[in-house]
């Protein structure tokens, strides 16, 4: 399998009940798809995941995986914890959904263990899994840095078959591990507005939150930098930086949801707590900006 391409986590979007709008996040699966994308992520961070009962964790799923059956497209599912056991019971359970083609599953957070913890986390789950793992590199979100030589070893597991990196910016770990990867093992961007940087070091792609919008243009951004088209790449790739960096001026997915209400593309802006819904001036940034 290749991860490579632009992979959109999609947001959950809510009615104006607070239930779950199952009929805008199909429409969402099919128009980020229709753009382009390579593939969606279920049940990311950006889905409000921490936030979604287990029913309506199933509802996302069901939905990612009839549009993916119907487009022939990989889905990738988020499924991680702070616990192995736990993690592994999730996994195991993904044998039910032939569609996911993929798991996304976080470095183990809150608990910081040591990196040789963090790697005998990932050997124990490679044992269960029935799908191929993208390790979730998020230290910000974690508390747990993992380095260059440890994500090397786990890159060489078998069934880990890439990292979703996302390191807030590009240090002298993320240049090393993309000046020399393991044989079957590709980075994907994760802070998107260091997408075009990490494809310049050669990552096969991203999953990119706010490429919900201007979708067709970040797959134009990885396609420019795969064909070394380095000047459109370039202009390309600022753009949409700035894009994202204004995305981001509040946390994840407040203002993309502000900004998707306003383009009549969900039915309401409405987060869960502990996130509350983003300001208009960062929402209108964003406008400004598309
Ligand atoms: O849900 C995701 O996957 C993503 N989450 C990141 C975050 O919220 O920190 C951002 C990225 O665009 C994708």
């Amino acid at each position: 399998m290749t991860l490579r391409g632009v992979h959109i986590p999609l947001i959950t979007p809510f009615a104006e009940n607070g239930e779950l709008a199952v009929e805008a996040l199909e429409g969402l699966a099919h128009a980020v798809l229709d753009e382009g994308a390579a593939g969606l992520v279920a049940l990311g961070t950006t889905a409000e995941v921490a936030m979604l009962s287990e029913e309506e964790r199933r509802a996302v799923l069901e939905t990612c995986a009839r549009v993916c059956r119907e487009r022939h497209a990989p889905l990738m599912v988020g499924a991680g914890s702070a616990d192995t056991r736990s993690t592994a019971e999730a996994l195991v359970a993904l044998k039910a959904w032939p569609e996911v083609t993929a798991a996304l599953v976080t470095v183990p957070s809150f608990v910081r263990p040591s990196e040789a913890g963090v790697f005998a986390h990932f050997t124990a789950l490679v044992e269960r899994t029935p799908v191929p793992l993208v390790i979730y590199n998020i230290p910000y979100r974690t508390g747990q840095s993992v380095g260059v030589a440890t994500l090397r070893r786990l890159g060489e597991l078998p069934m880990v078959t890439g990292v979703k990196h996302a390191v807030g910016g590009v240090d002298l770990d993320t240049v090393m591990l993309l000046a020399d990867l393991p044989s079957d093992f590709e980075v994907l961007a994760g802070d998107d507005p260091f997408f075009s940087a990490l494809l310049a070091l050669g990552a096969s792609g991203g999953i990119l939150a706010s490429a919900h919008l201007h979708t067709a243009r970040f797959v134009e951004l990885e396609q420019a930098w795969r064909s070394g088209d380095a000047e459109r790449a370039r202009v390309l790739g600022h753009r949409l930086s700035a894009l994202s960096a204004s995305v981001f001026a509040e946390p994840n997915p407040t203002v993309l949801k502000g900004v998707l209400h306003s383009q009549g593309r969900i039915p309401t802006a409405s987060v869960r707590l502990p996130l509350v819904p983003a300001g208009s001036a960062s929402i209108e940034a964003v406008l400004r900006l598309l």
